[in-house]
Order: C-alpha cells, then structure tokens, then sequence
C-alpha cells in the first residue's frame, strides 16, 4: 500500500482532502480518525499536524505527502517537492511597525518573530545578516506590540492581519509557497506514478473547460489559432458542408474572452463545459 500524509487541521486540510476525493480516493468522514485505508486504490492516508507531514516523509516513515512548501523548508528534512497542487497560495515576508522598515540590511542585530524559524535562519545565513530569531507558535503579528520581538517574518495572504496588527511588508517576499505533493528523491514506491497523474487530472480539469463551437471552414484556421487546444483542436464536420465543429479545451480564465473573439470572427453556438476528469 502507498503510504499518503494528509493534513488533518489548518489551513491546508479541507482542499487536500477535497483534491484527494476529486482523484478518485476514499477520504475520512469524521475529522477524529487518524488513518483511512482505501483498498481498491491500494492507499492508506494518515492524517497528521502540516508541521509534521515532511518529518515523517523526510524520515521514510511515509512515502508521499500533501503539505506548504514553505513546511517542507522549514522542516529541513530530505524530502522534495513532486508537484505543485494549486492551492493554499501564501507568501512568506518580512513585516514590522509602519514606516519602520524599509530594506532587510535594517534588519542586523534585531530580533525577528516567526513560526518558521528553520525557513528564517536559512535565509538569514545565505545573506549573511546576523539577527536573533525567536520561535513563535502562532499570532507572530502581536510580539512586536507586545515587546518580544522587532520584526516578524510571517505567512501573508490578503494581509488583512497584518493591516489589523499596523504592520506592514517590506522587502521581497522570502518564498512564494501553495500546497505541494513532497515525497524522497529516487523514492518510487508502487502507485505513485497512479497518485501522481489522477492529482494532474484534477488540476486539468480545474484549469480548463472544454470549448465546442460552429464555423465557417474557410475559417478555420483563423478560429484555431485563438483556441489551439492542447495539442490540436478537433475539427468535425457539419450537415452543411460549408461549416464545421471545433472542439478545444481552454484555460478557464481566458473563457470568455476567447468566446468574444470567436463570436467576432463568425463563430456561432459557441459552448463551454466543465471538465470532471482528465489524464492528459
Ligand atoms: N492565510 C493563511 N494562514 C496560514 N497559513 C496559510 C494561509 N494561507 C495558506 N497557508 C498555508 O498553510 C500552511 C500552514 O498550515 P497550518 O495548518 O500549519 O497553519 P494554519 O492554517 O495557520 O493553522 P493553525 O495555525 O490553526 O494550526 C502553510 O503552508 C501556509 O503557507
Ligand atoms: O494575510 P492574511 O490573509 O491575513 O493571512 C495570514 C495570517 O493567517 C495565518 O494566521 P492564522 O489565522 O493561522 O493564525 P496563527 O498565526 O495563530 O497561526 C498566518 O499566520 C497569518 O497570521
Ligand atoms: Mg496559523
């Protein structure tokens, strides 16, 4: 059996296990069950704090897992990003009172807040910049009021704590993250590949829908270059011999803008449709 860390609370857990329900898998039902088998797909799920998922993954105890990137760095473990899941986008940066920073060189012999304290000291030390790090659990925006710390480094979304706690960023984001699959490099254990290609799936079918619409042959061409398709659109042929049907999946986001430049051109009952499912 593939052994799968899930996230069981916070931020990451409802969509990984909405993603891994969208891929075909059996997923706990009650938030209290620790492990969830699901024989016809061969896979056990673990479900277990995000901080520890690279922990046991790094460690071996589990093959795969679902997790930030940002806790993958953060746990400096031997574990490595396999893919990118699309959701739980963030941030990681530097904050501090309004208008009291401006650059990370300020930052020298300050004494910087955080939960991610591994992810911190790593890029402290590749610049070179000497501060005090001290390790939070949580609600990293209050210490600096509080008188614990001068500076924080935090996960950042909207930024509307930051804004409620008169803070702001400043300098360049120190990681971009969003929810990974982790697993050990040169690790392949049996159905990994399976895992890996129903996750793509799901991301397909999130990113795209498939576009159906009539035109004229002669413009065919034209019509393709604006909805090229994966690889090539499908072009079916009508009745009426002057007219075909084209087919292509497209980026959700560029929908109706293609369905504007379609109509423009001459095309006509011009449909999109959701993608359930996909291997691409
Ligand atoms: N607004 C957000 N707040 C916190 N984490 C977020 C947010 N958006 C995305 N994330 C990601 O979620 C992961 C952190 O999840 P985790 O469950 O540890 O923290 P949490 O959501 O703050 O939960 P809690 O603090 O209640 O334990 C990180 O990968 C982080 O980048
Ligand atoms: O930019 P925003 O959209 O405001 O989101 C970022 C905030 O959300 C998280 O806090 P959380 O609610 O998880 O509390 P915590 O700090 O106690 O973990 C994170 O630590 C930031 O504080
Ligand atoms: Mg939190």
């Amino acid at each position: 059996m593939l052994r799968v860390a899930v996230p069981n609370k916070g931020s990451l857990s409802e969509a990984a296990t909405t993603m891994l329900t969208e891929a075909g898998y059996r997923q706990r039902r009650d938030n209290r069950e620790l492990v969830l088998t699901d024989q016809e797909n061969h896979v056990e799920f673990f479900y277990l704090r995000p901080r520890d998922i690279a922990v046991y993954v790094g460690a071996g105890t589990l093959d795969v897992g679902l997790t930030g990137r940002d806790l993958l760095l953060d746990a400096r473990v031997d574990a490595v990003e396999l893919l990118e899941l699309g959701f739980a986008a963030s941030t990681f940066r530097f904050a501090g009172p309004l208008g009291r920073y401006s650059d990370i060189d300020q930052l020298a012999g300050r004494r910087l807040a955080t939960s991610y304290d591994g992810l911190l000291r790593g890029y402290l030390a590749e610049r070179g910049i000497e501060a005090t790090v001290v390790r939070l659990d949580g609600a990293v925006e209050s210490s600096v009021r509080l008188g614990v710390a001068d500076a924080i480094a935090d996960v950042v979304e909207t930024g509307s704590t930051l804004r409620a706690a008169g803070m702001e960023t400043f300098g360049e984001p120190i990681l971009r993250s969003e929810a990974v699959l982790i697993g050990r490099d040169g690790h392949e254990p049996e159905g990994i590949d399976v895992l890996i290609r129903r996750l793509q799936g799901v991301l397909v079918a999130r990113r795209y829908v498939m576009m159906d619409y009539d035109i004229r042959a002669d413009l065919v061409d034209a019509a393709s270059a604006i909805t090229p398709g994966l690889e090539s659109p499908t072009i079916s042929p009508l009745r009426d011999g002057e007219w075909v049907a084209v087919r292509a999946m497209v980026l959700r986001t560029q929908t109706n803008r293609m369905m504007d430049e379609l109509y423009a051109l001459g095309a006509r009952a011009i449909l999109t449709s959701a993608i359930h499912a996909a291997r691409i």
